[in-house]
């Protein structure tokens, strides 16, 4: 049975009655039978009911992560780009696996546990019961949301060439499991496609039908990779169901725009997921490079933050008072004793 037909066959025996009509009115859809009709309100959905538009710069480890919570931003995620970048030293081509991602998230959630923390999904890690693996090791991990995308694996990042995208009913069931997968965890879901890079012609509309097939499946934003201009933006702005992802990649094939810009174009969530990771590697390659020039970096210190800085970056008096503390229990218990 194909996929199409499986889903069709699923929606018939779909035993919510608004699924189930929703379902019949479009054959294609292949809404999960365990998708409620009403889903819970996740703390994304409270944030961008809040801010309209939210902003949210990509991290990459536990570091960036409390930087980013620091500076006063509400959300953020972890870029599976600058993620193969920082662990491997290597491009955004399908090398990190869902595993390490889940565990960056660990690491990500409890340095930054004020703000709602995205991870990226990737392709999920293979099929849909794959997917159901990778979500519920994100959800563990304390991750708030994903994005999904339909890449066909291995994957590359969205703004590089050489994209091949799975059938988008293969998706649409990858994302009718990872909604299964989170049930009534605090849990958004975004799916993406790449298929805009796979047409001039068709790629825009093919990238639009593409996901709103996936919120019909149990998404909560879409997310289409790669617009070209500003027409393009106001297009899937228009034409696209749900709440949308707009990425601002720097040197991408978007042009970059403010969030009120955006949201104006009808987006929600603003991604700038590789801005802490060409920051700081310039930083380091400008300051490397005095560093093996000179031999010394004293007439440079300005390049770089200082100690008394970085000892509040990483809150160290916390970890003077945590010291004292124990150290004063232990002689207060010395005493006692003798
Ligand atoms: C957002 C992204 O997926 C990059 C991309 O493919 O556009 C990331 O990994 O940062
Ligand atoms: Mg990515």
């Amino acid at each position: 049975m194909s996929m199409l037909m499986a889903a069709k066959s699923a929606s018939l025996c779909c035993s919510n009655p608004s699924i189930s009509a929703k379902t019949e009115r479009n054959p294609r859809a292949v809404r999960s039978a365990a998708y409620p009709t009403v889903r819970m309100q996740s703390r994304v959905h409270r944030l961008i009911e809040e801010q309209g538009a939210v902003l949210v710069p990509g991290v990459y480890d536990a570091l960036s992560a409390a930087i980013v919570q620091q500076t006063g931003f509400s959300a953020a995620l972890i870029s599976g780009y600058a993620l193969s970048a920082v662990t491997l030293g290597k491009p955004d081509f399908g090398l990190i696996t869902p595993p390490e991602m889940a565990a960056t998230a660990r690491a990500v959630c409890a340095a930054a546990p004020k703000i709602p923390i995205f991870a990226d999904g990737d392709t999920g890690g293979g099929n849909a019961l794959n997917v159901q693996r990778t979500i519920k090791d994100l959800i563990a991990a304390g991750a708030a949301g994903c994005f999904l995308e339909d890449q066909a694996w291995p994957k590359k990042c969205g703004h590089m060439r050489g994209k091949e995208v799975i059938p988008a009913e293969e998706h649409a069931a990858k994302i009718a499991s990872a909604r299964d997968a989170i049930g009534d965890s605090d849990f958004f879901l975004i799916a993406r496609t790449d298929a805009r890079a796979l047409s001039a012609k068709t790629g825009l509309s093919d990238a639009i039908a593409r996901v709103n097939l996936y919120m019909e499946a149990g998404a909560d934003a879409s997310f289409v990779e790669a617009p070209r201009d500003d027409d393009e933006l106001k297009e899937i702005g228009k034409r696209t169901k749900g709440y949308r992802v707009c990425n601002m990649l720097e040197g991408g094939r978007t042009p970059l725009h403010t969030p009120d810009e955006l949201k104006e174009m009808g987006f929600h969530l603003i991604a700038h997921p590789l801005t802490s990771l060409y920051a700081s590697t310039r930083a380091l390659v400008d300051v490397l490079k005095i560093l093996k020039e000179k031999g010394t970096t004293k007439d440079h210190l300005e390049k770089m933050i200082t100690f008394e800085e970085f000892n509040r970056l990483v809150d160290l008096d916390s970890w003077y008072e945590l010291e004292n503390k124990y150290s004063n229990l232990r002689n207060a218990l010395g005493e006692t004793k003798s």
